[in-house]
């Protein structure tokens, strides 16, 4: 059995083939968009300088990829692909195969997640059409939070609307259910019910943890809600929209491009959305946009601290959590009335527990989307293949 699983982000395409169910290959390609560039990951030197891209956006990057795997002979045998797709609506928890009726159904959502889900389908369609007998499945990024109560699913709108499947939906939901599972082997049932995993990449976003299952997420309706991120502003007074709308005369692919694109980190800065290059800055609007994102992070997470009744973990995931120590290190100072105490010398060191041994346990977690398609895939490919 040869797996090949492949997780779009948003400035990303991360991908790993999985042999007898062992880790063969790892990579991604980052800074899709502007100039794509191949980092293998396992194994490490393996040469890329033979990857060419005739194209930047995500579609043609998967092409290339494709091409240079099978240059290699890497997908000989290829026995199932697996895919994230981020939106699942309230039709799709489980995984499904894609075909075309689960394609067009899925294709529903694009307005929901136009970061995410037309680029996924793109690839897949390619795909299906390459490999025709490779049977293709999805996992979704929404499925993780289908446990949240209904209080923290519903928005205080008409009740038509909710009727109609306007609800917090809340994504990265692979990488949090790789989280539960990473903590529950290292910590068993002693993590305590009130975790808090701040998932912090490209795109960001918080996740309350009770035994093992979402209660609650930053995300919401789409991947524009709640934290501050790369491109994406995050929580905004809905009278934005309409002062923009009314008095800016901004149509509505007009604002998406606001809300999506021109926000976040690279809006407040204008400098660049990537946190590497902001904290290597000392630009004054890198600093006040660092320090909005902090600001961002404080509040929401106390705001779950608050719906959980306290904390008994703090996670940091993803791009920035498990590589900026300047932002964890801010973020517990600024949390200690939650009785954080960080323990700044791991914390420099980036170790996997970061507290001093009273207080909340605060962990760096490496999250690993592939690895938790690749379980959660499974079943449905043995069903199909056999
Ligand atoms: N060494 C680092 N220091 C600070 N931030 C980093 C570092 N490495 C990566 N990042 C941040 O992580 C982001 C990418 O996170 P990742 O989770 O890989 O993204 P995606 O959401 O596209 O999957 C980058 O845009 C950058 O802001
Ligand atoms: C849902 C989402 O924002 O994903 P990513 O962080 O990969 O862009
Ligand atoms: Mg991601």
């Amino acid at each position: 059995m040869s797996l090949l699983v492949l997780n779009g982000g948003s400035s990303t395409l991360k991908f790993a083939l999985y042999r007898q169910q062992r880790e063969h290959l790892r990579g991604r390609i980052e800074r899709i968009g502007s100039q794509p560039q191949l980092v293998m990951v396992q194994p490490s030197d393996l040469a890329t300088d033979d990857f060419h891209s005739e194209g930047s956006d995500h579609a043609a990057v998967s092409v290339a990829l494709h091409d240079w795997l099978e240059a290699k002979d890497e997908l000989d045998g290829l026995s199932g692909i697996a895919h994230r797709v981020v939106h699942g609506g309230r039709d799709f928890a489980d995984p499904v195969r894609l075909d075309e009726s689960t394609l067009g159904r899925l294709e529903a959502l694009v307005p929901l997640a136009p970061l995410h889900q037309p680029q996924a389908l793109a690839i897949a369609r390619h795909l299906l059409s390459r490999y025709s007998d490779v049977p293709q499945v999805a996992c979704f990024d929404t499925a993780f939070h289908r446990t949240q109560p209904w209080v923290n699913q519903w928005f205080a709108l008409p009740r038509a609307l909710t009727e109609e499947g306007i609800l917090r939906y809340g994504f990265h939901g692979l990488s949090y259910a790789y989280i539960a599972r990473r903590l529950r082997e290292l910590l068993g049932d002693t993590v305590g019910d009130r975790v808090i995993v701040a998932h912090l990449g490209q795109g960001c976003s918080l996740c309350a943890l009770h035994n093992g299952k979402s209660q609650a997420t930053s995300m919401g309706f789409t991947a524009l809600d709640g934290l501050m991120m790369g491109r994406r502003c995050g929580s905004l007074d809905p009278g934005v929209i309409l002062y923009l709308m009314q008095y800016k005369g901004l149509d509505a692919p007009a604002i998406e491009h606001l809300l999506y694109h021109d926000s976040g980190l690279y809006g407040v800065s204008g400098i660049s959305d990537d946190m590497r290059d902001l904290e290597a800055r000392d630009h004054p609007h890198a600093r006040q946009a660092i320090a909005l994102f902090i600001q961002r992070l404080v509040r929401e997470i106390g705001a779950l601290a608050a719906l959980n009744g306290g904390l008994d973990a703090l996670v940091f995931t993803a791009g920035i959590g498990e590589n900026s120590y300047q932002i964890r290190e801010a973020v517990c100072r600024r949390l200690d009335w939650l009785g954080l105490q960080l323990d700044e010398s791991a914390n420099r060191r980036h170790a996997q527990r970061l507290d001093r041994g009273t207080g909340p346990s605060i962990w760096v977690i490496p999250t690993d989307e592939e690895a938790e398609i690749a379980i959660a895939s499974q079943a449905l490919l043995n069903d199909i293949l056999n």
